[in-house]
């Protein structure tokens, strides 16, 4: 499923966003006042990052360049506009929200649709750390959650199985969220450890998991680590961080005109390593290992660790933000149980049910669904 489709942008035209209606399909026209070319944010980004590299030879043409530079822009769209421009695509940006919403609406909104889903069921709770319980910043290392989003991950994890499921090394992660009661996957999933706490609802499984399917990959990761520091430190801004399975390079504070540049860098340390692929984040590129391990992998693993394998009474809700996400969106939507949340502030394509805005938004969700369980717990 998607949130917004390729139909339903080219149905913009003289200035009105034409989209069906959400359920009797009638097709509804918002006036919007901007060129064309607004559209940008929206319809960048399609082109996955290894092909594009694939594709981008030295002596690659101006249109390949311009292609990479949309994805690399698209990646991570600014929240405020800088320019005249900027203001008419972020208008139509969130218009066109307005509109998505109808589709894939908000978890908030619709939270009690959310509990009569799960009413009778065991939630499971896992949720993406950057730019879903911290707000995305330029400084990766300063990436902190406060303190009543720890409070209401902690208050969660105690009604419920949970689990941060990040892209960063798990120590950081950890250290970032400090909450022993949960469950770490970190390196995108290729490193999971159960919580050093239990609580009584993972009697049922096994609390001391432990799951590295890319360990054979650590002398590379670090070779290459060590190669993509010495090849990039001319580039300002430029940050290359160890995520222990995996690396990323950041270039949310590398120039623009440097992207390219950068991309190429990048390109030619991994080329000679066909064991590692190169994947797209938010303003990164993420270097990792070949092996069929992602997101979904580690909530398909999780699940069965905390013995809900075969079970139809679990209800696992995914809330996360980026395109590593949308593997566990895609496995919680092939089981057919659960919900995977997207938060965004704009549209993009989804394979989440519903939407939260920003990270503010994540921790009002998680004050919902600990009252939602307190209440039912004392009736029963
Ligand atoms: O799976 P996640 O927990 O979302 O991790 C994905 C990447 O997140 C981090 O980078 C992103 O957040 C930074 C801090 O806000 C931001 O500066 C950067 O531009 C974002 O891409 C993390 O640093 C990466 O290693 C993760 O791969």
């Amino acid at each position: 499923m998607q949130v917004l489709s390729k139909p339903y942008l080219n149905t913009m035209t003289n200035q009105k966003l034409v989209i069906p209606d959400a359920k009797s399909g009638i097709p509804m026209a918002f006036p919007v006042a901007m060129p064309d070319s607004a559209l940008f944010p929206l319809s960048g980004n399609r082109l996955p990052l290894k092909k594009l590299l694939k594709k981008l030879s030295p002596n690659a043409n101006g249109a390949r360049i311009n292609a990479l530079l949309d994805s690399m822009r698209a990646s991570s769209p600014t929240r405020q506009p800088s320019d005249a421009e900027d203001h008419a695509s972020w208008n139509v940006m969130r218009l066109t929200r307005t509109c998505v919403q109808l589709h894939h609406p908000s978890a908030l909104t619709m939270f009690e649709e959310i509990e009569a889903a799960a009413t009778g069921k065991q939630i499971v709770v896992f949720l993406d750390y950057d730019g879903t319980l911290s707000p995305i910043i330029e400084d990766p290392d300063r990436a902190f959650i406060t303190s009543e989003m720890r409070e209401a991950v902690r208050d969660v994890a105690k009604l419920f199985p949970s689990a941060i499921v990040s892209g960063r090394c798990r120590a950081k992660v950890y250290d970032f969220v400090q909450l022993t009661e949960l469950y770490y996957a970190g390196s995108h999933g290729m490193d999971i450890k159960g919580p050093s706490k239990g609580h009584k609802s993972q009697k049922r499984g096994n609390q001391t998991v432990l799951c590295q399917p890319a360990r054979a990959f650590l002398p590379i990761i670090d070779e290459v680590y060590k190669a993509l520091i010495e090849q990039v430190k001319h580039i300002p801004g430029a940050i290359v961080e160890n995520n222990r399975f995996c690396l990323s390079v950041h270039y949310r504070c590398v120039e623009e005109k440097k992207w390219v540049e950068l991309a190429d860098q990048v390109k030619l340390v991994i080329k000679d390593y066909s064991q590692l692929r190169v994947t797209h984040g938010r303003k990164v590129f993420e270097i990792r290992p070949t092996i069929k391990w992602d997101k979904g992998n580690a909530v398909e693993f999780l699940l069965e660790s905390l013995g809900f394998d075969e079970s139809s009474d679990v209800f696992p809700i995914y809330v996360g933000d980026d395109r590593t996400d949308e593997d566990a969106f895609r496995v919680l939507r092939e089981r057919g149980q659960g919900l995977g949340i997207l938060v965004s502030n704009g549209p993009k394509e989804t394979n989440a049910s519903y939407t939260l805005q920003e990270p503010i938004e994540v921790m009002h969700f998680l004050r919902r669904l600990v009252e939602w369980k307190k209440v039912s717990l004392f009736r029963h």
